[in-house]
């Protein structure tokens, strides 16, 4: 059975980096932008990649950052994986000898075989809701019948996403994994360990449906 790999974002509490990974997530991302309200800062994201079991992937997440900030985080924090989450183009992801995603915010114009071409070199493409002025995290879904079959293989699918849909969502689209904070949040950058486990099952039963 093909098993949809699963990324909690948005996490700021070590007792919430440990729930995630006591319920199976398979990455765990941290907000490195400052506006929003689930930012943290280097040093707090350096000190919960410690909570990380050997097979827990971290991921940095950044929106259009400015490369030397960039730089000096991986200095700072054992990242394993960046997330650019803004406009940068191939090249600015590719600058940092890291493995990289980009997250598209599905536009309504967005030719997703375009940016799987213009971002060939990625590790996966996150497609996220895209609210105008937003520039994720906006806990809105997206319609998923706008994912093209040919691309769901290395599509991460974001937005909205909770235990009462992901099955759904899987079933749907069939992507290679999902990626959710808000809907298993009790309040902004504050994880709610049951809807941790809830989603995760949610998760599971999707894989049987796929
Ligand atoms: O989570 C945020 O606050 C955020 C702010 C700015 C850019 C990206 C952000 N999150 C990126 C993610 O990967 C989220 O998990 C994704 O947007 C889905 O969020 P949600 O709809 O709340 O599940």
């Amino acid at each position: 059975m093909i098993r949809t790999r699963v990324k909690i974002c948005g996490l700021t509490r070590a007792s919430d980096v440990q729930a995630a990974v006591a319920a199976g997530a398979d990455a765990v991302g941290f907000v490195l932008y400052p506006p929003s309200p689930r930012a943290v800062t280097a040093e707090q994201a350096a000190a919960l990649c410690k909570l990380l079991p050997p097979f827990v992937t971290a991921v940095g997440l950044f929106v259009d950052e400015d490369p030397e900030v960039v730089a000096a985080v991986i200095e700072q924090v054992p990242l394993d994986l960046l997330q650019f989450h803004g406009d940068e183009g191939p090249r600015d992801c590719a600058g940092f000898g890291r493995r990289w995603i980009k997250a598209l915010r599905m536009r309504p114009e967005i030719d997703l075989h375009a940016e799987r071409e213009r971002y060939a070199d990625a590790d996966g493409l996150l497609l996220d809701t895209f609210q105008p002025g937003r520039a994720g995290g906006t806990g809105a879904s997206f319609d998923w019948d706008r994912v093209p079959a040919d691309l769901a293989p290395k599509i991460i699918l974001a937005g909205g996403l909770d235990a009462g849909s992901v099955a759904r969502a899987i079933e749907q689209v069939r992507p290679y994994g999902v990626d959710v904070s808000g809907g298993v949040e009790a309040a902004k950058g504050v994880k709610d360990a049951e809807r941790i486990f809830g989603f995760m099952q949610g998760v599971r039963d999707g894989d049987k449906r796929r």
